[in-house]
């Protein structure tokens, strides 16, 4: 069997069209385009690339974008200031402090910092908690994407087997909480699991968010099963994911790296977003 590749960039264009519908209608009866802070400190090169192509996509949906660019030196004091400044802010809709930061600074002050109602990213742990509970809030984009494409592609997921490896709380553990509200059954394993190869070959869905090139082979994968690459790795062969291509032989579908999940992430963000102006302008939207 030869996988169907998922076509993540053009599923991820649709999206950001249909944001941009949305956003559009805002700025008609609101009289202001949703806003997106982006906030970088440091000059981490690929966090500068991944800064830079999200402030793009956000003006090109017909939002703003505010991008905070600040030294590595920057105190934690400083950046806490500055998400005060963000949360007060009427025209800010949607806050992302880029991850990771500076080692001097506790990643954890800062995301709970933010307010909730615009943590478009999904990592305060008000939203990471309503959605282990059935609450509506905002879920993280690249799980969010990740089940996006898996629906797209299966459709219904009840009862399925799904294997999520990697357990952080900004990809692995969302990924699982959302499998298991699509009634999956879901196993997550992670660095401690044992015989990992025995247990994604159970899997009809396979999410692979790990930071390892090519780790899942061939002679893991059960024949047919929807594999998801979250994996973005920089090699000396160029960008690669978690899954190694050659399973393409046994998958019934599987993303590519680059052009998978990737830019899910970044139409999720805008969707978020849209979704924050929507209900603290008070308009309805309907993407
Ligand atoms: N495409 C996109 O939009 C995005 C891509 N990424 C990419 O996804 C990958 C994962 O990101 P993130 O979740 O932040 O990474 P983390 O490093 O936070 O988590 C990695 C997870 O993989 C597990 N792990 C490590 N080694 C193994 C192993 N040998 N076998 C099984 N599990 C293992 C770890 O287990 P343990 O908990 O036991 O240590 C951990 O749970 C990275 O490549 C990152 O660049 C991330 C975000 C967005
Ligand atoms: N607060 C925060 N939120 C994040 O969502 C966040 C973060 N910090 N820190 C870093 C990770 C990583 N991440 C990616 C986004 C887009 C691509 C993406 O568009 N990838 C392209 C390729 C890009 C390239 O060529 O480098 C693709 O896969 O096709 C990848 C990775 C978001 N993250």
């Amino acid at each position: 069997m030869t996988a169907t590749m998922i076509d993540g960039k053009a599923f991820a264009a649709g999206l950001r069209a249909r944001v941009a519908e949305g956003a559009a209608r805002i700025f008609a009866e609101a009289g202001r385009r949703p806003g997106l802070a982006v906030v970088l400190v440091g000059d981490d090169p690929a966090s500068s690339v991944y800064v830079r192509s999200k402030g793009k996509a956000t003006v090109a949906a017909g939002m703003e974008s505010f991008e905070h660019r600040l030294p590595a030196s920057t105190g934690e004091a400083e950046l806490l200031a500055l998400v005060a400044q963000l949360n007060a802010d009427p025209a800010v809709d949607g806050i992302l402090v880029q991850l990771p930061l500076p080692k001097h600074i506790d990643e954890r002050a800062v995301i709970t910092s933010i307010d909730p109602e615009k943590d478009v990213d999904g990592f305060h742990p008000v939203n990471a908690g309503r959605l282990a509970t059935g609450l509506e809030g905002f879920v993280p984009c690249t799980p969010y994407g990740c089940l996006m494409l898996i629906k797209d592609q299966l459709g219904d997921l009840a009862g399925r087997d799904a294997v999520v490896i990697g357990r952080s709380n900004i990809v692995g553990k969302p990924m699982a909480q959302l499998l298991i509200r699509e009634s999956c059954t879901v196993t997550v394993a992670h660095s401690r699991t044992h015989d990992l190869p025995d247990v994604v070959r159970r899997a009809d869905i396979v999410v692979a968010a790990v930071g390892r090139p090519a780790m899942v082979k061939p002679d893991w994968v059960k024949p047919g099963a929807t594999l998801i690459d979250v994996g973005i790795n920089r090699t000396d062969a160029g960008l690669v994911g978690d899954i190694d291509p050659a399973c393409a032989e046994v998958a019934g579908a599987m993303t590519p790296v680059p052009g998978g999940v990737g830019p899910m992430t970044i139409a999720c963000l805008l969707r978020n977003t849209l979704v924050s102006a929507s209900r603290r302008l008070g308009v309805a939207y309907a993407i």
